[in-house]
């Protein structure tokens, strides 16, 4: 894997003065004429006698064309999509500096974006594909939009007023991540594409005007294009992923309230995360640590083969300098400084203390930090060395935004997973944990010098920015108790838990533990929702993988215990715990019964099954039943005051097939076993909410299948009622 960065300048707009132009592109020092530039120069916002340079694989001038910029980065990648490659294409940069234009563009045909020329050229070798083949391959294009906002995942091809406000959950699904419930569009010409894609991107600002800024730029919007090419022999599919990543931009220029720093958080960090792949992939370093951030974990970034293209947009003026610069840092593979005066003077080194001696949560980590640069490493300190053995005299070697005190990681009591905030200061270099008390409180838009200041204005200054970054964290600490307070508490812990041990699973991969920890977690999950029985039974699920451990047996007991003091079920048979893995993975069985058992079954007459539907409520699953369990035989007979469901089929007995199932219980298994959400939730009964509960269990069962209706009534959410409406639906339909 690769990843290439070009740098963007847009042109200026009607509101901006040539005059304010303080961006510009340069050809490298050995580049021939008619080279592309590759360098960005900027001045040191502190400094007018300093400029910046960064460099890059291209930079594109305010001139340059949506065609020029197409041609030359994305289409010689088209090719290697359709040779199995995976591709990502990411538009990188501050608010209005151009991400959506150079991704989307305008509606003309030379105002096209990367995206829309993206699918006209797999479109064009699709056919060509297929006309090379005489119609032996078969390509087809399949979409999937969706966007991260808060670390929440949303799909772009619903409206928002069907979204779920948790977001759709993600799952690791052999060993890819899998985001659950999103829509697949199959998609043939470009025109639908145009179709769909406008439509999505209504979605994506209807919700933008319900929360401000929140979906345009304070979300990472992602569309997948799946290209799948088939001959009667072989599947070959590949992805391109086009990303409009969230904008950066500085909360104490934008007046961010703490609704919007709390954003702020969660698109800091996961750009943070991003910045963290690209670097590993650069560096050719074995871990690419992409489970840091969903959207990094969605795209498995650095997992697979493929070619990564990043475009950093920039604006020209003064009006963005520190915004630019932070965006400069984050992409830029090399930066140089250049003096054209000698300076002796230390470099504005003499601001307020660190922040990491602050006890607060707020500052550095809330409000919007120059990012990383991908690989300070790249600082143009060697060349220095070598001008100074020649006695020139030397380039200085600092950083605008570094420091060399070390800043001590901050304990923090915050929950990690809360509204998608992560905490990444222990990974963080000095240069952007001090971050704050090494900027200039406002952006400079007068003559940058006035930064070369006396001591007495540098301490005003600095006083101003404490003040302003004690405003910050006053006004995030706040936002984030908030926040803590709104999420509900259950599924809060159910996140941590869920993070907790997906990391653990992922650790223990290797040494064949992971199962048994998937088996865990399923069981605090159940746990945490109450359901004892469900919860006992993936306890003993994990049992072979942790033989002897005490602890696992401690919960056991109790869980056995509350539950026969519960009485929610009758006689309790001894656990089974040593039967093999392979065994007890399929859990959702009929019941097996025994003359001894004392089973609460409900005869389906017709079909021929013993159902075992859910007692009072959707989600008690106290029905469970597997060798482990014994319930009371007819128990509705016994208890009159248990109102639980009858199921009948009056298809009659001519209409079962082998195999016990009816034709209409058959087909609504196999709607279930599709895991296709659309098809799920068009079952009677069954709500967005509901659907997605299902086919989240069925992920969590791996290639596990539903093989009748009682395995079916014990999925999460699912209960007797629930079956027994899917079905009588579909009867009636
Ligand atoms: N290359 C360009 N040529 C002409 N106009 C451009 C270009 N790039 C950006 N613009 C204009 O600049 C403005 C801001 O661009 P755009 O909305 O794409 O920014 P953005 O980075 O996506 O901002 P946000 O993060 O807020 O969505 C728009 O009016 C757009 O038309």
């Amino acid at each position: 894997m690769s990843v290439r960065v070009v740098a963007r300048i847009r042109p200026l707009l009607k509101n901006e003065h040539d005059k304010d132009t303080i961006v510009t592109a340069e050809p490298a020092a050995d580049a021939n004429t008619q080279d592309r530039p590759t360098l960005v120069r900027i001045p040191n916002p502190k400094k007018d006698a300093e400029s910046f340079s960064f460099q890059f694989s291209s930079v594109y001038e305010q001139e340059a064309t949506q065609q020029e910029l197409f041609d030359a980065e994305i289409a010689p990648t088209v090719k290697h999509l359709f040779n199995g490659f995976d591709l990502s294409i990411f538009a990188h940069g501050c608010t209005g500096t151009g991400k959506t234009h150079t991704m989307r563009g305008g509606k003309s045909m030379a105002e096209r974006g990367v995206i829309p020329r993206l699918l006209s050229a797999i479109y064009r070798r699709s056919k060509k594909t297929e006309k090379d083949t005489s119609g032996e391959t078969k390509v087809e294009v399949t979409l999937e939009y969706f966007e991260i906002y808060c670390d929440r995942v949303y799909d772009l091809f619903e409206s928002p007023d069907k979204r779920t406000p948790a977001g759709l959950p993600i799952r690791d699904n052999h060993g890819k991540t899998v985001v659950v419930g999103l829509r697949e569009k199959p998609c043939a010409t470009l025109k639908e594409f145009e179709q769909i894609y406008d439509q999505a991107n209504v979605n994506r600002s209807t919700s933008a005007t319900k929360k401000l800024n929140a979906h345009s730029s304070r979300s990472h919007a992602i569309l997948c294009v799946k290209v799948t090419q088939s001959t009667e022999s072989t599947i070959r599919v590949s992805r391109a992923s086009c990303i409009d990543l969230a904008g950066s931009e500085d909360n104490r220029r934008t007046d961010n309230n703490k609704e919007r720093m709390v954003e702020s958080n969660a698109i800091n960090s996961s750009l943070f995360a991003l910045a963290n792949c690209v670097d590993a992939i650069n560096s050719k370093k074995p871990r690419i640590p992409y489970r840091e951030s969903k959207m990094t974990r969605i795209l498995s970034l650095g997992q697979n083969s493929g070619l990564t293209v990043m475009i950093l947009n920039l604006a020209p003026t003064r009006a963005y300098h520190l915004d630019t610069i932070s965006s400069l840092n984050f992409a830029s593979r090399t930066k140089k400084i250049e003096i054209c005066e000698i300076e002796n003077d230390p470099i504005l080194r003499t601001m307020a203390k660190p922040l990491a001696t602050s006890s607060s949560i707020g500052g550095s980590n809330i409000a919007r930090q120059p990012l990383r640069p991908l690989a300070a490493a790249h600082n143009a300190n060697k060349p220095e060395a070598e001008a100074k053995k020649q006695g020139v005299k030397p380039v200085k070697a600092f950083s605008v935004y570094s420091d060399s005190r070390k800043a001590a990681p901050r304990a923090s009591n915050l929950p990690s997973q809360n509204q998608g905030i992560r905490r990444t200061e222990a990974h963080k270099r000095p240069a952007e944990v001090n971050t704050l008390a090494n900027r200039p409180f406002k952006r400079q838009t007068g003559n940058a010098s006035a930064a070369r200041n006396t001591g007495a204005a540098m301490s005003k200054e600095s006083i101003e920015a404490l003040i302003a970054q004690r405003i910050d964290e006053r006004l995030a600490e706040k936002a984030l108790q908030d926040a803590t307070v709104a999420a509900p508490s259950l599924s809060d812990e159910l996140q941590k838990r869920l993070d907790d041990l997906e990391h653990r699973i992922d650790a223990k991969d290797d040494d064949g533990k992971g199962q048994g920890l998937q088996y865990l977690l399923m069981a605090k999950q159940h746990t945490i929702r109450g359901e004892d029985v469900s919860a006992l039974r993936m306890y003993q699920l994990a049992v072979p993988f942790f033989p002897g451990n005490n602890k696992l047996k401690a919960k056991m007991d109790l869980l056995e215990e509350r539950i026969r003091s519960k009485k929610e079920v009758g006689t309790f048979a001894p656990t089974q715990t040593n039967a093999p893995a392979s065994h007890l993975m399929a859990p959702i069985r009929a019941v097996k019964k025994t003359s001894k058992q004392k089973t609460t079954v409900y005869h389906d007459e017709s079909d021929g099954e013993d159902f075992a539907p859910g007692a009072q409520s959707d989600v008690d699953e106290s029905y469970v039943s597997d060798s482990s369990f014994k319930y009371k035989k007819s128990a509705r007979k016994a208890k009159a005051s248990k109102k639980l469901p009858v199921f009948r089929d009056n298809d009659g007995p001519e209409v079962s097939k082998a195999g016990g199932q009816t034709p209409r219980t058959t087909h609504l298994l196999k709607i279930i076993n599709s895991r296709d959400v659309i098809q799920i939730k068009a079952l009677k009964g069954v709500g967005s909410k509901k659907a997605d509960a299902i086919v989240n269990s069925l992920v969590e069962m791996d290639d596990g299948e539903i093989m009748d209706l009682e395995g079916l009534a014990m999925l999460k959410g699912v209960g007797g009622k629930t079956v027994e409406s899917m079905r009588t639906g579909l009867k009636d339909g």
